[in-house]
């Protein structure tokens, strides 16, 4: 059996769509939604990550602004820019690209986004909104990940989910959406003692540990659906995922590739974050 692969490109593409048609009606309503991206430093991903999304946000009518700064900011000089933004009527949400160079704490310049324009969904505020139920942000690779099982129609109720990782941006999130789906969680780490032994009872598993292709087909249930949020660079310069696509396409139901699996869906998602956010302020 060969697997199904799961293009987020083109799921991407349909989500996109969805957000240009929700920017164009609050634009006619004359409340058109507006981002800030703010990216410190010379990190050469980031700053390939935060020109696609302005160009994103350009393709669907959503207003942005890039703001990039020297690695040398001091922290103060960057809570003094968010604050400023929370207070611009123009700007509905704002991002701080991660990582941040070593001298700014990057949870105390997360805590400082309001949290209503937090489209990243990492505030403390979110992260409890998200726990506990209640509406918020959710951060947008583990939210692009839901958008993919919801496409393929998988049944979450009674599955058993395993989450490889528990970064409070992919890892503990995710685990906390298959469970409001009412999977069965199982969450592993780097302390995991016998990963295969919890992989291979999985129905879904979703890779996001950043080790490349750690996930090998051993460890995978034939017919799982397999959710690649790794993007490792490796010496020669490729992208490959965490999951070792070529031998557990073999073995799984369905897949993500890497590039152009769960990728491109994170943009998709700040975008619909942002839309949303819009249309909250908007009332
Ligand atoms: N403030 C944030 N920082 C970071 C986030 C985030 O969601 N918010 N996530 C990652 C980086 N990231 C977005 O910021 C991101 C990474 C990769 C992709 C993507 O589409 N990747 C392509 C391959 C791109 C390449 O060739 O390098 C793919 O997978 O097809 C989108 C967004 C950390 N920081
Ligand atoms: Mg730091």
């Amino acid at each position: 059996m060969t697997a199904q692969l799961i293009d987020g490109v083109a799921l991407a593409r349909q989500w996109r769509a969805r957000v240009a048609e929700r920017a164009a009606a609050l634009a006619a309503r004359g409340h058109r939604p507006g981002l800030a991206v703010i990216l410190v430093g010379d990190d050469a991903a980031s700053q390939v990550y935060v020109r696609n999304k302005v160009k994103a946000c350009g393709e669907a009518g959503i207003h942005s602004v890039l703001e990039t700064y020297p690695a040398s900011l001091t922290q103060d000089e960057l809570l003094a820019r968010i604050a400023a933004l929370n207070a611009d009527p123009t700007i509905h949400g704002i991002l701080v690209q991660l990582p941040l160079p070593p001298h700014i704490d990057a949870q105390r310049v997360i805590e400082a986004i309001a949290p209503a324009k937090d489209v990243d969904g990492f505030h403390v505020a979110n992260a409890g909104a998200l726990l506990v139920g209640q509406r918020g942000y959710w951060p947008c690779t583990p939210y692009g990940c839901v958008k993919m099982l919801e496409h393929i129609g998988i049944e979450l109720r009674g599955k058993h989910a395993v989450v490889i990782g528990r970064s409070n941006i992919v890892g503990k999130p995710m685990a906390l959406l298959l469970l409001q789906a009412n999977a069965t969680v199982t969450i592993c780490h780097s302390a995991t003692a016998d990963l295969g032994h919890f992989t291979r009872q999985a129905d879904v598993v979703v890779a996001a540990v950043g080790r490349p292709r750690m996930l090998t087909a051993d460890m995978v249930k034939p017919g799982a659906v397999v959710l690649d949020v790794g993007i490792n660079r490796l010496p020669d310069g490729k992208l490959c995922g965490d999951v070792d696509f070529d031998t557990v396409r073999e073995v799984a139901g369905w897949i993500t590739p890497v590039p152009g699996g769960v990728g491109p869906m994170t943009i998709a998602m700040l975008l619909l974050n942002t839309v949303e956010a819009a249309e909250r302020a908007a009332g």
